[in-house]
Formats: structure tokens, sequence, C-alpha cells
């Protein structure tokens, strides 16, 4: 779940309740990124009840930790906490809504994440697909969030390949530069 809201915290628990597998939120939302880290490592290997439900629900035991940045904020900001979190996800539009422009310009922050944490699972997210994967995959980016490039698609599936591929490829090119 990517929760692009203002008090990431209050979401925690009903996010785990209802199955979630990985907690997203943004860096600029919270004053206390350690703390909601380690609330949301905790709920994930917590058992939860839910009482107005009358149900008890057993987590997975995993409910895994990812940490956004909007396009203004800077990635030294996010650098301290990447030990600490499963993925990072590099905002390449301003959140809000898609159709957007993909701004080529957060490819650096892709890159220095890919160099200095080369096994951290690394997202993009705004104006992605077959035209701007190419510049993210290389970059170093193994996740991406692709709407309209999908949806309005007259072959949504090809594009999903291609997007799977390119990302894949360029993985594995970079284990054998290694
Ligand atoms: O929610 C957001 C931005 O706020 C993104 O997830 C975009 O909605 C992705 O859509 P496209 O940019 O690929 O159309």
């Amino acid at each position: 779940m990517h929760m692009m809201v203002s008090k990431p915290e209050q979401w925690v628990k009903p996010m785990a309740v209802a199955g979630a597998n990985q907690y997203t939120f943004h860096l600029e939302a919270t004053e206390n990124p350690g703390a909601l880290i380690k609330d949301i490592r905790e709920n994930g290997m917590k058992s939860c009840s839910v009482a107005q439900a009358e149900v008890q629900w057993h987590s997975q035991g995993l409910l895994q930790v990812g940490l956004a940045i909007k396009p203004g904020t800077s990635v030294e900001y996010l650098a301290p906490w990447a030990n600490q979190i499963d993925m990072a996800l590099v905002m390449t539009v301003e959140p809000g809504f898609g159709g957007q422009k993909f701004m080529e310009d957060m490819m650096p922050k892709v890159h220095w994440l890919r160099t200095q944490f080369p096994s951290l699972d690394i997202e993009v997210d705004g104006g992605v697909g077959p035209d701007t994967v190419h510049k993210c995959a290389e970059a170093g980016a193994n996740m991406i969030v692709s709407g309209s490039a999908i949806m309005r698609s007259e072959d949504p599936r090809s594009v999903i390949n291609l997007l799977r591929n390119v990302c894949s490829e360029a993985a594995q090119k970079r284990s054998l530069d290694r």
C-alpha cells in the first residue's frame, strides 16, 4: 500500500488487519520515521483482533516497509533510513493524480540509491511507461508503478511485459557487472 496521506501513523494497523503486506509512507508526512518503521514491523508480526467485525485475524508475519520521497525532497534525507526499510520509492511526479509528465531529473536519486544500497528495492512512480522505463531501469529502479501507460494502451498485457522485461534485463546486467 502506498499511503499518500498526512498522518501515516494512524493507518498501519487497519492496513495490517486488511491484509496489506507492504506499507509505504512518505518521509515528508511524519516527524518520527524511526518510530513508524518500528510500528509497521511490529504490526506485521502481531495477531490483530478486529473486535467490531468479531473476527480474529492473524498476519502473515510480514509487513514490509516502504519509504517514499516527493520530487522536492533530497535523497540524503532518505539515506539514514535505508538500512531499516525494504523499499525506497522515488516519486517521478508530484503526488496527486495520474497522467503527469515523467520527471527525468529524479533519476540521479535512483542511481545514487542503487549505488549506495545495491540490494534495496527501489520503486519509481509517475509518468512511467514504455518511453521512460529504460531510464528508470538503467538508473537502478526494480519496481515500477505505471498507470496511464497501461490503462490507455490497447494492449495492456504487452505494456506490462515490456516494463517487466526492461527492468529484469537491467537488473541482470547490473549483477553481471558487479
Ligand atoms: O498516484 C500517483 C501520483 O499521485 C501515481 O501513482 C500515478 O497515478 C501513476 O500514474 P501515471 O503517472 O503512470 O499515469
